[in-house]
């Protein structure tokens, strides 16, 4: 039997609160659909919000899982990142099963997308939380009639995941991957597995197939979290570093090591659908 949750509130904003029946939790606003936290059962906070976010209507909020849809960054025209992220999205279902919660909401388009994306389309956002695991898929569906024109996205799931101290966590399983550096503008190769952040750190990595660990190794915290995708063909690495840091309004002083973002993304070669045509992207989180 699965039971109805209501919509609450979380900073000001309606959301569902997802208990799975073992005690795992997620926090998703229904503004841009973004997760705003996620608890496994047994562990703590995972995902790092940053508490100067703008939480209204028509803004970005700093943190937890923004959906940047249908424009990544500023590789395009649109806002950077898109608008998916600054609309408010319907809520479509949100249940606990007898293992786990599923939330669903889902973005159209409307007179203000159109204007500026003349696309009719649909984006569904479900949520699945159990045990030590978060699972976030999004699905686009090209919603024009047939004979209309196909569109092309880009897109991201721009997780933010909490960490003790930037200086005790890295990113593990990238070797052999080419990365365009957005801080330099040029294409690179990595070639070892092993990513220490320093600095400013702002990469997509292409063609990502393979399964990623965030790892934490401080002296009070050791912590492994398991990051795979699906769909998506890129990952995205980002930490503004302290410099880029002070140009973020939203962000406490000093919080920048406090989060690296690790983003399931298409960025490279744009999604194109035909009318008709869907796309589903994933991406999967386990906590060791
Ligand atoms: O500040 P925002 O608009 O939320 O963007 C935050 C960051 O998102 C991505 O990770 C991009 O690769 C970065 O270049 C960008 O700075």
């Amino acid at each position: 039997m699965s039971k109805n949750l209501p919509i609450t509130r979380s900073h000001g904003l309606e959301a569902i609160e997802l208990v799975s029946p073992d005690g795992a939790r997620a926090t998703i606003a229904l503004h841009g659909a973004q997760v705003l936290s996620w608890i496994p059962a047994g562990g703590a906070e995972q995902l790092y919000l940053s508490p100067k976010s703008e939480f209204s209507n028509g803004h970005a909020i700093r943190g937890g899982v923004p959906v940047c849809f249908p424009q990544f960054a500023e590789r395009g025209p649109l806002k950077k990142h898109g608008f998916a992220r600054t609309k408010p999205w319907t809520l479509v279902s949100a249940e606990q099963g007898e293992h786990d919660a599923l939330a669903v909401l889902r973005l159209a388009d409307d007179p203000a997308s159109r204007m500026v994306w003349p696309h009719a389309f649909e984006a569904e956002l479900s949520v699945l939380v159990h045990g030590r695991s978060l699972q976030i898929e999004l699905a686009v569906e090209n919603r024009g009639e047939a004979g209309a024109e196909a569109f092309e996205f880009t897109t991201a799931l721009h997780s933010y995941f909490a960490i003790n101290d930037i200086d005790e966590a890295s990113v593990d399983g990238l070797s052999g991957l080419n990365y365009l550096d957005s801080v330099d503008q040029t294409e690179k190769a990595q070639r070892v597995s092993l990513l220490l952040p320093s600095g400013e750190l702002d990469r997509i990595y292409l063609n990502a197939k393979q399964d990623l660990t965030l790892k934490e190794q401080g002296i009070s915290t050791q912590r492994e979290l398991q990051i795979s995708q699906q769909g998506f063909e890129d990952v995205v690495v980002w930490n503004p570093g302290a410099e880029r840091a002070a140009s973020l309004a939203d962000l406490p002083d000093g919080d920048w090591r406090k989060y690296l973002c690790v983003e399931a993304a298409t960025v490279g070669r744009p999604v194109r659908l035909e009318p008709g045509e869907s796309w589903v992207g994933m991406q999967s989180l386990v906590l060791a």
